[in-house]
C-alpha cells in the first residue's frame, strides 16, 4: 500500500506527504489535475480559504453522470433487445404514397393537445371550397356597368385556417384498437440497394411503425384504416410525379396532386373517347396481367396522341388519370438534364401501375435509328458536318455564350448528338428489360411526321388518337359547361350573380330562407335558364367554324365572357374571323397594344391592353383585345356582365 501511495504521489505531481490525506482524497484530486489543468491549484485555494472539498464534488459529479450513462446505455440495449426480439416494424419510405396517407392518418389521431413535439405548416384551403368571396376587409372594385364587385383577397381568406400539425421528427407514443404503437420519424441516408429499389435520392425522410408483438398484422391493420381514410379524401385528386436527376441518380419526385378533372369536361369526338377508354379499361382489367404474361407479351400499352397545340392532349391525359386512379408520372424530354442513363433509371422505377405522359416526343434526337446507326441521308450529313466542324466549333463557342438551354439542346437533337437522350436510348427505356410492367405510356406530339417509325411501331405505341379542331358537338357542350348550372363549375356567388331579369338562381344556400311560392318562381328561373343556355348552346355551335380553332382558342374567348352568355354568341363570328386570318399569316401578336389604343383614342378597356376600332362581320363595329395571346373583339355596343347574363333570356327566346 505504502508504495502504491508513492507511486501515485511521484506520479501524480502532489506534494502531501504520505501521512497526509488520505488515498480516496488524493487520487480524484491528481487525477482531476491531469484532466482539468489547473484544478489542484483551485481545489486547494477552495479547500484554504472556503473550506470546501472541490474534488468530493467534483468526483460525485462524475459517478453521477456516469451511473445515468451507464442507466442510458443499459436502457438502450433494453430497447435494442426488445426491439429485436419482441416488436414488429414496418418502414415507409417519403416518396410512396403511403407515406402521405400515414402522415394524414397521425396528424389527426396523435396530434392532439397532449402532443408535446409536432411540426406546425401553414394550411391551405382551395378556394375553391370558400363560401363567400367576401372577407371582413373585403375591398371591392366598380365594373362597367357601375355596379361594386368583391374583390377575393388570398391573405384573408388563409388567415381564416389554423395552421396544421404533424408529429416532429423523433418518437411518439399512440394507441390503436387497443395496442401500443410507435412511430419514428426520421431523416435517413439512403443505401444503394434502397435507391436502386425505389429510385430515391441520397436522403430522404422515413417513418418506422413498431409495435409489441413478433406479428406485422396489427401494423398492417393501421396501414389499412390509414389507406382507406385517406382513399377517400385523395378521390378527387390523382398524384403528379415529375422527374429529378440530383445526386446522380434519377427518381421520381411526387409534386403533389391535381384535382381530377371530370372526362365529359374534354372535349373530344365521342367516338374517339369511347375508343380509348374501351381500350384502356380492357387494358387494366385485372384478369389482363394474366393474359399478357401467359402468352409472354410483355404487359405494357403505348398511346400516341397527336395534334395542334392546345387541342387537349395534356389535358385528357389528366382526365384519364383521374378517371382511373392512377398516378401522372410527367417526363418532358427537351429538359438538356436528361441522358439515356437517368431515362432508365426512371423507366425502371415506375410504380407498377402509372400513366407515363412523354410530352413533346418530336423533341427527342430523332435522327438515330433504333440500333444507333445512322441512315444514309444521316451519314451524309454527318460528313458534310465533319468537313465543317473546325468552322462549327468557332461558332458553337459563341453561341454557347449567347444561347439559353433549351436551344442548344434543339440544337444538339437536330445534329444527332451524343448526348442527352438518343433515340436508341429512348427505345431501350420504354421496352427494354428493365422497363415496368403495367405501364401506360402516353406520348404527345404537334409533329408525328417528324418521328422516326421505330418510335410508333405497333407494340411501342398501341393506338394513335389525334386531337383536331373543335367540332360543333364539342362546342355546343363546351358552351353548356361553360354557362350551365353545375355548382360544382360555378360558385354559389356567380350563379346568384347570374340572375335572370331580377329573378334569383336557386343554390343550397338560398334555398332555405325561401318560401314555397318564391321557390317555385325561383326553381322555374333556374330552369328557364337551363333551358336558355341549351338553345344558346345551340346557337354557338352553329357559329363556330369546323376544321379551324383549337379547343384552347374558344376556351379562352368563352372564359372572357364567363358572364355574358349572349355576347360570346354575338361576338363569336368576328374573332373567329380574325382569329383564323392572324393564324393563316403566321401571327401570334395581333395588335401593337399602344399603338392601337392611341390610334382609337379609347381607353375603355385600359387593364385588359390594345384597342382598336376596325370592321368585323356582320357590319358591325368590333374592338380588339388582345388578351394572352388570344384575340377577342368586344361587340360595339356597350355592354355589362349583368345585362348580358339577361341576354340568355333573350337569346332563348
Ligand atoms: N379537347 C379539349 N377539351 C377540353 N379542354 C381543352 C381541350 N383542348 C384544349 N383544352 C384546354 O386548353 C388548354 C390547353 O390544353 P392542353 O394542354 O391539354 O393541350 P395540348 O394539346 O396538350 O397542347 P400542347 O400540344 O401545346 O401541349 C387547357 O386549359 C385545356 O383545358
Amino acid at each position: 500500500m505504502d508504495r502504491l501511495q508513492k507511486y501515485l504521489i511521484r506520479n501524480m505531481g502532489t506534494n502531501e506527504t504520505v501521512n497526509g490525506p488520505s488515498l480516496i482524497d488524493t487520487v480524484p484530486s491528481a487525477l482531476l489535475d491531469s484532466f482539468i489543468p489547473g484544478f489542484g491549484l483551485v481545489s486547494r485555494i477552495f479547500s484554504t480559504y472556503f473550506g470546501i472539498d472541490l474534488s468530493r464534488i467534483v468526483t460525485t459529479v462524475f459517478v453521477f453522470a456516469a451511473f445515468l450513462t451507464a442507466v442510458r446505455q443499459a436502457r438502450r440495449i433494453f430497447w435494442y433487445w426488445i426491439d429485436a426480439n419482441f416488436t414488429a416494424n414496418v418502414t415507409i419510405l417519403s416518396n410512396d404514397d403511403l407515406y402521405d396517407h400515414v402522415m394524414d392518418w397521425i396528424s389527426d389521431h396523435i396530434v392532439t393537445e397532449h402532443a408535446r413535439e409536432l411540426t406546425a405548416t401553414t394550411r391551405r384551403d382551395h378556394p375553391w371550397n370558400a363560401r363567400s368571396a367576401i372577407t371582413a376587409n373585403s375591398k371591392s372594385i366598380t365594373n362597367k356597368s357601375g355596379a361594386k364587385m368583391p374583390i377575393f383577397n388570398f391573405k384573408d381568406f388563409d388567415a381564416r385556417f389554423p395552421p396544421s400539425f404533424k408529429p416532429a421528427h423523433g418518437t411518439h407514443r399512440f394507441w390503436f384498437q387497443g395496442r401500443i404503437f410507435w412511430i419514428y420519424r426520421e431523416v435517413r441516408v439512403s443505401s444503394n440497394r434502397l435507391t436502386a429499389l425505389y429510385g430515391s435520392s441520397q436522403e430522404e425522410e422515413t417513418i418506422r411503425l413498431m409495435t409489441l408483438g413478433r406479428r406485422t398484422e396489427p401494423i398492417k391493420r393501421l396501414l389499412d384504416e390509414c389507406k382507406s381514410r385517406s382513399a377517400a379524401k385523395q378521390r378527387e385528386s390523382t398524384s403528379v410525379r415529375y422527374p429529378d436527376t440530383g445526386h446522380g441518380h434519377s427518381y421520381w419526385r411526387r409534386a403533389g396532386t391535381r384535382p381530377t378533372r371530370p372526362l365529359d369536361t374534354i372535349y373530344l369526338e365521342e367516338e374517339k373517347k369511347v375508343e380509348l377508354l374501351e381500350d384502356l379499361q380492357d387494358f387494366l382489367q385485372p384478369s389482363a396481367w394474366r393474359f399478357y404474361s401467359r402468352r409472354g407479351i410483355p404487359y405494357r400499352r403505348g398511346y400516341l396522341f397527336y395534334g395542334q397545340p392546345g387541342t387537349g392532349k395534356t389535358s385528357l391525359s389528366l382526365a384519364i388519370a383521374g378517371m382511373f386512379g392512377l398516378s401522372l408520372q410527367v417526363l418532358s424530354l427537351a429538359d438538356p438534364a436528361f441522358t439515356d442513363q437517368s431515362l432508365n433509371q426512371l423507366f425502371a422505377s415506375l410504380p407498377s401501375s402509372c400513366i407515363v405522359l412523354m410530352e413533346d416526343i418530336d423533341t427527342v434526337a430523332v435522327s438515330r435509328k433504333a440500333d444507333g446507326t445512322l441512315s444514309e441521308e444521316e451519314a451524309k450529313k454527318k460528313e458534310e458536318e465533319e468537313e465543317a466542324k473546325k468552322k462549327e466549333k468557332e461558332e458553337e463557342e459563341e453561341q454557347k455564350k449567347s444561347d439559353n438551354k433549351s436551344d442548344k439542346f434543339n440544337k444538339r437533337n437536330a445534329k444527332g448528338g451524343a448526348q442527352g437522350v438518343t433515340l436508341s436510348g429512348l427505345l431501350n427505356a420504354i421496352d427494354g428489360v428493365a422497363s415496368q410492367e403495367g405501364r401506360i405510356l402516353i406520348m404527345t406530339t404537334n409533329a408525328p411526321e417528324a418521328l422516326d417509325p421505330a418510335l410508333v411501331r405497333p407494340g411501342r405505341v398501341d393506338m394513335q388518337v389525334y386531337f383536331g379542331f373543335l367540332t360543333r358537338p364539342c362546342a355546343r357542350q363546351m358552351f353548356i359547361t361553360m354557362f350551365g348550372d353545375d355548382e360544382q363549375l360555378l360558385s354559389a356567388e356567380e350563379l346568384r350573380e347570374m340572375n335572370l331579369g331580377g329573378k334569383t338562381v336557386v343554390t343550397d344556400e338560398t334555398t332555405d330562407a325561401l318560401s314555397p311560392e318564391q321557390l317555385a318562381a325561383a326553381k322555374q328561373a333556374k330552369d328557364d335558364k337551363a333551358a336558355s343556355v341549351l338553345l344558346l348552346a345551340e346557337k354557338f355551335a352553329d357559329l363556330i367554324p369546323e376544321g379551324s380553332l383549337t379547343p384552347a382558342e374558344v376556351q379562352g374567348f368563352l372564359l372572357r365572357r364567363r358572364r355574358a352568355p349572349q355576347r360570346a354568341i354575338d361576338e363569336l363570328g368576328a374573332w373567329a374571323e380574325e382569329t383564323i386570318a392572324a393564324k393563316a399569316k403566321g401571327l401570334n401578336v395581333v395588335k401593337q397594344i399602344e399603338e392601337a389604343r392611341e390610334t382609337a383614342g379609347d381607353d375603355t378597356h385600359k387593364d385588359t391592353g390594345a384597342e382598336k376600332k376596325v370592321n368585323g362581320t356582320n357590319g358591325k363595329k368590333h374592338r380588339k383585345v388582345k388578351v394572352n395571346g388570344i384575340k377577342a373583339i368586344n361587340g360595339v355596343k356597350e355592354v355589362n356582365g349583368f345585362k348580358e347574363v339577361n341576354g340568355v333570356e333573350n337569346g332563348a327566346e
